[in-house]
């Protein structure tokens, strides 16, 4: 049998990657979604993802997260394959996708109680019973964990959705969006929980966002797509340049 040729993924180099995107293309029907995205997250980073409406962020969240597969191209998550070993691979990344959804008539004890019944690591309820009060108290919401969601503002519905992504002590973090909606506190608050989750917990975060002052006060690295297209990767440093802001230099970028 003839054997088939693959072309070899080009995985960008870095020190220490954690999560690795090879050049992955995604189609639906003739239309491209993503074309040849590779780029590269280096542990214990937090690496915003930037890019109009309609660029193609949530669909690369999605293909990276496991929800669908690529056309080609593949991700590697603490060198295992989204794509081959997609099991080992997400099991090791936790992720709000869109909105977080729960359960409005239960509390945010029992949404969590119930999320983490699917975790292969918090395998008897003692282990489960620990962890969820850790995750609680990460994101401070251990106060107001008994009160049912339906009674909790964005931002604490948004922390409860870190809870639950944290559950399984995941090394990478993927949040699409999470300040969509937020008030200025809660975007305070859920600043200061993503630096705290770098800097105390030594998590490794990717974060898009339409909100580019939010992304400048915290990333390391920068990802830009444009009609499914990376057109930059590289150092916050780097995408500011002479701009002065991330804000300028996005602008810059889109109108070139
Ligand atoms: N299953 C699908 N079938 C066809 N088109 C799709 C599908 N999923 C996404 N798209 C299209 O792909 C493009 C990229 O969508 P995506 O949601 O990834 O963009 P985004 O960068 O997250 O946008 P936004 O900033 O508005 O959230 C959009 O034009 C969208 O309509």
């Amino acid at each position: 049998m003839e054997k088939i040729q693959q072309r070899p993924i080009e995985i960008p180099q870095a020190s220490h990657p954690l999560a690795e995107v090879g050049n992955v293309t995604k189609k639906v029907r003739k239309r491209i979604l993503l074309k040849d995205v590779s780029f590269a997250v280096e542990q214990g980073e937090i690496c915003g993802l930037l890019g109009p409406n309609g660029a193609g962020k949530t669909t690369l969240i999605r293909v990276m997260t496991g929800l669908i597969r690529p056309d080609s191209g593949d991700i590697l998550i603490g060198g295992r394959s989204v794509v081959r070993e997609r099991e080992a691979a997400v099991a090791n990344v936790g992720a709000i996708v869109e909105s977080p959804i729960f359960f409005p008539y239960m509390t945010g004890r029992e949404n969590l109680d119930n999320l983490a019944l699917l975790h292969p690591n918090l395998p008897d309820r003692k282990a489960r019973k620990r962890r969820i009060e850790e995750v609680l108290e990460v994101v401070r919401m251990d106060k107001r964990a008994d009160e049912k969601v339906k009674t909790y503002s964005l931002g604490m519905k948004q922390r409860l959705g870190i809870a639950q992504a944290l559950l399984g002590d995941p090394q990478l973090l993927i949040l699409d969006e999470p300040a969509n909606g937020l008030d200025p506190m809660g975007i305070r608050e859920l600043r200061e929980l993503i630096l705290k989750l770098k800097t105390e917990f030594g998590k490794t975060i990717l974060v898009s966002s339409h909100l580019l002052d939010e992304l400048q006060k915290i990333c390391d690295r920068i990802v830009v797509i444009r009609e499914g297209e990376q057109v930059f990767s590289g150092s916050r440093e780097e995408m500011i340049g002479s701009s002065g802001s991330l804000e300028d230099a996005f602008v810059e970028m889109m109108t070139r």
